[in-house]
């Protein structure tokens, strides 16, 4: 009897074609297995585990039993992979990062903080648009504020992604909600994408001023103290947050819970607000105090990092795929988008 061989696992097998020597991963591409000798079997075992998700995400493992058997993974996966030339191992991942669209009370112009208030028509229009830009960036897991406006953000760009699987926001509110919330089928679990959702990465806490119009209140106390509280680093609000202490929640979070994800070769996508982005990117660009007082973020314009080798590189906000444009952020973007059209032309 031939030994079995346990190989890596490869990602989520969609599935396994019997003529046993190749799979289709709509994660990591087309998976071909060589075998070098007669009796070639291959049984796709879903192992069940995943650290980050609670849902029981299988990863898939491919178990040969031959003499030998070669897997080797014909496009690089877009997170992490083993080429079967360099046995070079890279551990790039993309990290997305939007600004809600437009809300109801951005459109009154009124401070809204953590009051959690929809979107308007055209927020959800920017939302989409967004959803376009980012269509062929991978997306494995999405982070999304507790305010509806970010969730709302996320949902909507995620209708526009070429590779259409389902964002699902991960309930773990209580024990019942989680059971409640279980998927029993795997190959549906697998089509999902979980969203967790945080109030760590909620907009910053605008204290007294939530609800009061802007310009109202430049009229009140002065545009030069409206915008120091507006952008400042370290002066909050009345009764309300700094940008510091923004990030003392929102930074801590992304580096507890969100860059693991990354460094593990996830893809990332958060949805969330004008301050508490502002806050992360004050440190992915290691920017001063100083600095950052100029940092504005428009709404619902996704903003693009490369993470590699535990360092983030800004590339920038993705043109919508109808602008002319040389896609060529990194070769395993390029080759996650390959894949798209291979399988969805
Ligand atoms: O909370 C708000 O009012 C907006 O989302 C951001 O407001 P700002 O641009 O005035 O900080």
């Amino acid at each position: 009897m031939a030994a079995t061989t346990l190989y890596q696992s490869v990602g989520t097998l969609q599935s396994c074609r019997n003529n046993g020597n190749s799979g289709l991963c709509p994660d990591y591409g087309h998976v071909s297995f060589r075998s070098v000798s007669k009796g070639f079997k291959v049984d796709v075992g879903l192992l069940r585990g995943g650290s980050f998700c609670s849902r029981k995400r299988s990863t898939c493992v491919i178990q040969a039993s031959a003499s030998q058997a070669t897997v080797f993974d014909e496009a690089s996966a877009p997170s992490s992979a083993t080429t079967s030339d360099s046995n070079k191992k890279t551990s790039e991942a993309a990290l997305i990062l939007i600004r809600h669209g437009e809300s109801m009370w951005n459109e009154k112009n009124l401070f809204t903080g953590c009051v959690d208030v929809p979107l308007t028509t055209k927020g959800v229009e920017e939302a989409v648009e967004a959803g376009k830009r980012i269509s062929n960036i991978p997306v494995d897991m999405i982070y999304t504020s507790a305010l509806i406006r970010a969730q709302m953000t996320a949902m909507l760009a995620m209708t526009q992604h070429r590779r259409k699987k389902v964002p699902t926001i991960i309930h773990e509110e209580s024990e019942q909600a989680g059971a409640w919330s279980q998927i029993f089928s795997e190959d549906t679990n697998m089509q999902c994408i979980p969203v967790v959702t945080a109030w760590q990465l909620n907009e910053r806490m605008y204290g007294e001023l939530q609800g009061l119009n802007k310009q109202e209140t430049a009229d009140k106390y002065g545009s030069e103290q409206v915008h120091e509280w507006r952008r400042s680093y370290d002066i909050p609000p009345p009764n309300g947050e700094s940008l510091e202490m923004c990030a003392e929640r929102a930074v801590a979070y992304f580096t507890e819970h969100i860059e693991p994800q990354l460094a593990s070769g996830k893809n990332i996508m958060i949805a969330a607000h004008g301050n508490s982005l502002r806050s992360i990117i004050m440190y992915l660009d290691k920017l001063t105090s100083q600095e950052v007082i100029s940092l504005e973020l428009a709404t619902g314009i996704p903003m693009l990092y490369i993470f590699n080798k535990g360092k983030f590189i800004r590339r920038g906000s993705p043109p919508a795929p109808t602008e002319a444009t040389v896609y060529a952020y990194t070769k395993k973007l390029a080759q996650y988008r390959q894949k798209l059209d291979d399988m969805f032309e």
